[in-house]
C-alpha cells in the first residue's frame, strides 16, 4: 500500500540458547517480536547482560537464533546458508562498535574502501566513494592517516563512514560512543542524527545512555531478554 512504511528488519519469536556444555543450556533471548521500519532511528536499551548485544548479532547475522525466523530487507535471513551470510552481511549491514575495530597499519581512506573491495566494486569508484563519505563525516583531511594516529573521536568518524560503504540497509551501532567522552560522544551521535535526516537511513542504536536514546524515534527496553517497554523518543512526531 503507498505511503506505508517497509519494514527492514522484522524479527519473530527469536529464541537465542547458548550451549555451555553438556546437559546446560542457557536461554538468554525468550521469544522476541520487533519491526524495524525503513528510515526509523530506534535505540535499545537494557541493563548490562539484559541480551542486547545478543540480540544485535543476530540482527547483523553474526549468529543465528535457536527458533524464531529473521527478515532482513525482504531477505529470510533464517534461510540463509553460511556462504551467503557474509556476502548479506557485506552488502545490507554497517556495523559500528564502540572499540571501533579499524585496521591498523593502513590508512582512513582504505579502511573505507575495504567492505567495497569485497563487494566487488572496482578501485576507481571505490575511492571516489570513500573519499565522498570521509568528506561527509568532516575527515577528509584525515583520509591518508592511519588509525594510530586519529583521536576515539576521528576513528569513530571512519568507522562510521566505513559502516556506509556499501550503502547498507541498516546501520548496527553497539555502544558507538562508549569509549568517548561525551563531548565526543555527542559529534558522533550527531552525525547518526545527520545519516538519518539527510541520507534516510535505517539505525539500530544499543546504547546505555537514556539520553541518547531518548533522542531516537523509538525506544526498546530488554530485560532479561525479553522486550519489556516501547515508547516514542524526542525525534518521534
Ligand atoms: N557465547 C555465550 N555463551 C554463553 N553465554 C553467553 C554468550 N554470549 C552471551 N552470553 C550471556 O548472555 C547474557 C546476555 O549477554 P549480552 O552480551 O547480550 O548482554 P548485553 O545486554 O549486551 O550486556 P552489556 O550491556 O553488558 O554489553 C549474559 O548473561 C551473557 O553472559
Amino acid at each position: 500500500m503507498s505511503g506505508e512504511k517497509k519494514p527492514i528488519i522484522q524479527l519473530r519469536d527469536i529464541v537465542k540458547t547458548f550451549y555451555i556444555g553438556q546437559p546446560n543450556e542457557l536461554e538468554i533471548l525468550h521469544g522476541i517480536d520487533l519491526d524495524v521500519y525503513e528510515g526509523e532511528f530506534v535505540a535499545i536499551v537494557g541493563e548490562s547482560g539484559s541480551g542486547k548485544s545478543t540480540l544485535m548479532n543476530i540482527v547483523g547475522a553474526l549468529d543465528k537464533p535457536t527458533q524464531g525466523s529473521y527478515w532482513l530487507d525482504g531477505i529470510d535471513m533464517t534461510a540463509a546458508k553460511d556462504s551467503e551470510l557474509s556476502a548479506l552481511r557485506c552488502r545490507k549491514i554497517g556495523f559500528v562498535f564502540q572499540t571501533f575495530n579499524l585496521i591498523g597499519r593502513t590508512s582512513a581512506l582504505k579502511n573505507v574502501e575495504l567492505p567495497m573491495l569485497y563487494n566487488g566494486i572496482g578501485a576507481a569508484k571505490r575511492t571516489a566513494r570513500a573519499k565522498e563519505l570521509l568528506e561527509l563525516v568532516g575527515m577528509e583531511k584525515r583520509m591518508n592517516h592511519q588509525p594510530n594516529e586519529l583521536s576515539g573521536g576521528q576513528k569513530q568518524r571512519v568507522a562510521i563512514a566505513r559502516a556506509m560503504a556499501n550503502d547498507p540497509a541498516v546501520l548496527l551501532a553497539d555502544e558507538p560512543t562508549g569509549a568517548l567522552d561525551s563531548a565526543t560522544g555527542r559529534v558522533v551521535m550527531d552525525l547518526f542524527h545527520k545519516l538519518h535526516k539527510e541520507q534516510g537511513k535505517t539505525i539500530l542504536l544499543i546504547t546505555h545512555s537514556r539520553e541518547l536514546a531518548a533522542e531516537c524515534e523509538r525506544i526498546i527496553t530488554i530485560r532479561d531478554g525479553c522486550i519489556t517497554g516501547e515508547v516514542k523518543g524526542g525525534m518521534a512526531q
